[in-house]
């Protein structure tokens, strides 16, 4: 790892999945991608739907589909995941690597009360909790206790989120990924659970929040990483890049803001099949004449992808 400071770092990351029913066929979600998450801040990944966002959150936890092939590594807790064993995995999984997952209500099991989901996934990562724990636990994501004795069908999209948030907090991750976190949720819910981020980075934690909301990633992120099509095109601190883009990727993306006027990016999303290594995708969706090249820096920790020539 480059840097004590630094909790997770993805190290020249290409990812490829087999395109399902097309022999010899990928979709390649990540691209070279090198990025490190600092311990203590919040790094938010941005970017459209379909960009590769989550793939890079299961990455994290050593969750890629089967016949997934990766290039690059994914250092976390000193542990490159990408080559780790299965064991190894289950170390890092929950203490080293916390994931709240997208669509967090389908990872509570369906026929168990979510006090005893709670309490036996605390006893997995030595975490013995008792009944009063799991309603501290709960008390934190404002939830009153009586929630542990019901069943995920009874409980909102939103509550469900919340136990999953208290639940992977709980473990005091080295690195917390939480995938699209508050897009199920009202607008007080979401700021306590920016809070509980925020919480999380202050105790030492590399936070990633994985967010298609720049309003969101605005609020709560230190840094910042866009992404299109499985590449990252501008990286640097939140409060730079997503207020003085060097990318005309990011200044499309802001542009999309209500406060801007609602102007969505032109063109249609690249595929992620099979694309020319040599071509960038975001400039090919614009007609811009772009090769792609790599991030180099425009200012303090701030890098942008591609050619100068091409921003538009
Ligand atoms: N198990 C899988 N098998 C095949 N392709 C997959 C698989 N999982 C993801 N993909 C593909 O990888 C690409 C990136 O998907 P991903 O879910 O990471 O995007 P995202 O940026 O998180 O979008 P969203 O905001 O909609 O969640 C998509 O083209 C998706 O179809
Ligand atoms: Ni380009």
């Amino acid at each position: 790892m480059s840097s004590a400071a630094t909790g997770m770092e993805l190290v020249d990351l290409s990812i490829r999945i087999p395109l399902p029913g097309t022999p010899r066929r990928w979709v390649y979600p990540a691209r070279d991608i090198s990025l490190p998450f600092h311990a203590g801040s919040i790094t938010a990944i941005v970017g459209e739907s379909g960009c590769g966002k989550s793939v890079l959150a299961l990455a994290a936890m050593g969750l890629l589909p089967a016949g997934t092939q990766t290039s690059g590594s994914i250092f976390a807790r000193d542990i490159d995941v990408l080559a780790a064993t299965e064991s190894e995995l289950r170390n890092v999984r929950g203490r080293g690597v916390g994931l709240i997952p997208q669509s967090a209500a389908t990872h509570l099991t369906p026929v168990r009360t979510i006090g005893s989901t709670m309490a036996e996934s605390l006893a997995i990562h030595g975490f013995p909790a008792r009944p009063i724990d799991i309603a501290h636990l709960l008390r934190t994501v404002e939830l009153d206790a009586e929630t542990a004795r019901r069943y995920p069908h009874e409980v909102s999209g939103g509550m469900a989120q919340r136990v999953l948030i208290a639940l992977t907090c709980a473990l005091e991750p080295t690195i917390l990924v939480a995938d699209e976190p508050t897009s199920a949720l009202d607008a007080d819910t979401a700021a306590l659970v920016r809070r509980q981020l925020r919480d999380q980075a202050n105790r030492g934690a590399a936070v990633v929040l994985i967010t298609h909301d720049l309003v969101a990633a605005r609020a709560a992120a230190d840094h910042v990483a866009v992404m299109y099509a499985g590449q990252i095109l501008e990286t640097g601190p939140a409060r730079v890049a997503l207020r003085a883009p060097a990318h005309d990727y990011t200044r499309a993306l802001l542009a999309a803001l209500p406060e801007n006027g609602l102007i969505p990016p032109p063109g249609t999303p690249s595929s992620l099949v099979d694309p020319h290594p040599a071509v960038c995708p975001w400039h090919q969706r614009v007609g811009v004449s772009c090769s792609a090249a790599s991030l180099s820096a425009v200012g303090a920790d701030h890098l942008v992808a591609c050619d100068s020539a091409a921003r538009c």
